[in-house]
């Protein structure tokens, strides 16, 4: 057996086509969607992450401006000018580039965002509103996983998901997600003892545990679907994830890759995030 590819990296170039569209439509009714993304500090990596956020949106007709702020910027600044963001009709969604440097709380951050554009689906307000079903912002990286998934007609009601990660923007709310669809999640994590004994038993296996290789052919049940979160740089530059993609390949049914898996999808959903935050579908929390 070999694993179909999840092509995450084709899928967004569908939906940004899709999103294109309706972003038209928007402005032809006199709706621009606006995205602001403020980036504190130069992490060259979420440079390259703003950067690929911009370029999605305006590909997609969505209109967007990057705040930079120096690495040195205060939390006390920071939460300032998320207040003037939050107050301004004409920007939609705000997002706040994460890893902050270390001085600044993130989780004060987070909720500093107004929860009608908290495009990012961090903020308590929207992480409750997912836990009970409701619509809201889900988190970009889970969504997206849910949308490859179910664009690839993997089966997720009834099946054991094993989630490697309990991260608060990736592993926590894709478990609940897939809980929302009914599978029966376990979560996995760097305490877990004997981590093979439950990602042996998974059919859909999300793995952000951020080292290469960390999950191979043994690690694996015949047949499952599995969805590399990792980003790792290696020393010569290129990008890999955390799966053994090309053993894991001849064991899995359906595997996504790293890179033009996971990563295209998140800023795909951001920008559908952004969308709905135009057009005001959580006003109540205005
Ligand atoms: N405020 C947020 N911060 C961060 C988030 C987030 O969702 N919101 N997620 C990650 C980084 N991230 C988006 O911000 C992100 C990571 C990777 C990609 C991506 O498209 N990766 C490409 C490869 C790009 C490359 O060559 O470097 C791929 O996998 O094909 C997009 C977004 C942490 N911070």
């Amino acid at each position: 057996m070999s694993a179909d590819i999840i092509k995450g990296k084709e899928l967004a170039h569908k939906l940004k086509e899709e999103m294109s569209k309706e972003v038209l439509f928007l402005k032809e009714q006199g709706l621009v969607p606006h995205l602001t993304v403020i980036l504190i500090g130069d992490n060259p990596a979420s440079k390259s992450y703003v950067n690929g956020k911009k370029k999605a949106s305006g590909e997609t007709g969505i209109s967007s401006d990057v705040i930079e702020m120096g690495v040195s910027t205060s939390e006390k600044e920071l939460l300032k000018k998320i207040q003037e963001l939050n107050n301004d009709q004409s920007v939609h969604g705000i997002l706040v580039q994460l890893p902050l440097p270390k001085h600044i709380d993130e989780q004060h951050v987070i909720e500093a965002i107004s929860p009608a554009k908290d495009v990012d689906g961090f903020h308590p307000i929207n992480i409750g509103r997912m836990i009970t079903g409701k619509d809201t912002f889900l988190p970009c990286t889970p969504s997206g996983i849910l949308t490859m998934l179910k664009s690839y007609d993997v089966t997720i009601e009834g099946k054991h998901a094993v989630i490697i990660g309990r991260s608060n923007i990736v592993g926590k709310p894709v478990g609940q997600l897939l809980l929302n669809e009914n599978a029966t999640v376990t979560y996995c994590h760097s305490k877990t003892t004997k981590l093979i004994d439950f990602t042996s038993k998974a059919d859909i296996l999300i793995v952000a545990v951020g080292r290469p290789n960390a999950i191979r052919e043994e690690h694996i049940k015949e047949g499952a679907a599995v969805i590399d979160v990792g980003i790792n740089r290696l020393e010569d530059g290129s990008l890999t994830g955390d799966v053994d993609f090309d053993a894991v390949f001849e064991k899995a049914s359906y595997i996504s890759p790293v890179p033009r898996g996971v990563g295209p999808m998140t800023i795909t959903m951001l920008l559908q995030n952004t969308i709905k935050a135009a057009k005001g579908l959580s006003k109540s929390e205005r």
